[in-house]
């Protein structure tokens, strides 16, 4: 689904990214790992669309989508969550849904005038939407209640539900467990499960928590100094000795 090629990216005279390549198999939720400043979050901006790149390419689904903006990718089914969550805080929770589909008839001022049926029927239409995404995300009871005022790891659930109000092909996760509680842990995680299961969507996953990594991905890409330095199950990868090396210092492993 995703090819990385090659990717270099520097900030200034960092290198951070260097000669990054692997891919994301379709239909696979696949984790990054790696030990902080590994350069995690700057190759998921990349392909997220977030920030230029220096050298190389990204293939997505069979297309080079190198450099296209947030939105481009967005309309061609790539979408992302922030580790911080992004809500329109003074919108309900489903108010927020109802704000993601792209291109919605009353965003023309032609069809408000000449077309005020059909935007009646596409509300409609993304209000039914949202009432299933919001209902299959466990937030049906805090649908009238504003963003703002959601807990944090009802925000994030949030987010989620926000790639659901589009036919998402693949979805970029940004530490969506940072601060969020054992319970709501578990919510998030069997509805990632569920969207791949049943939706067939592709996840890329960036995680601190071990746990989640362990119960969602498979495989894991661990990256060190802004390359791949081994792929493959949770399970191999804690026992790898480079790996260790990499978080906890060569004394350790
Ligand atoms: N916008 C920026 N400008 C300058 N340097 C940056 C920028 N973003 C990241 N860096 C640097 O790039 C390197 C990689 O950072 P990055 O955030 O990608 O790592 P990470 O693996 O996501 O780390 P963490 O696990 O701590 O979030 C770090 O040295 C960081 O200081």
């Amino acid at each position: 689904m995703i090819e990385v090629r090659n990717v270099e990216k520097a900030f200034g005279r960092l290198k951070v990214i260097n000669d990054c390549c692997f891919n994301i198999e379709k239909g696979s939720i696949t984790g990054m790992i790696g030990p902080n400043g590994a350069g995690k979050s700057t190759i998921f901006n990349i392909i997220a669309g977030t920030f230029p790149l220096d050298s190389g390419s990204i293939i997505l689904d069979g297309e080079d989508v190198t450099n296209l903006a947030a939105n481009q990718l967005f309309d061609k089914g790539l979408l992302r969550t922030f580790q911080i969550a992004h809500e329109f805080s003074h919108m309900t929770a489903l108010e927020n849904l109802m704000m993601v589909p792209s291109h919605q008839a009353g965003e023309s001022l032609f069809n408000t005038w000449f077309k005020p049926g059909a935007i009646r029927e596409q509300e409609a239409a993304n209000r039914t939407k949202a009432l299933e995404v919001i209902n299959y995300i466990g937030l049906d009871h805090v649908k009238n209640e504003l963003a703002g005022n959601l807990s944090g790891g009802q925000k994030k659930l949030l987010e989620l539900g926000r790639t659901m109000m589009t036919d998402a092909k693949v979805v970029l996760l940004d530490e969506v467990a940072a601060g969020v509680n054992r319970t709501l842990l578990k919510d998030l995680t069997d509805n990632i499960l569920r969207m791949n299961r049943d939706l067939g969507v592709t996840f890329l996953v960036i995680e601190h928590d071990m746990d989640m990594i362990a119960k969602l991905c498979d495989p894991v890409i661990v990256l060190a100094q802004g390359s791949v330095m081994v792929e493959g199950q949770i399970e191999d990868i804690q026992n790898n000795p480079k790996v260790i090396e990499a978080y906890f210092g060569s004394d350790v492993a």
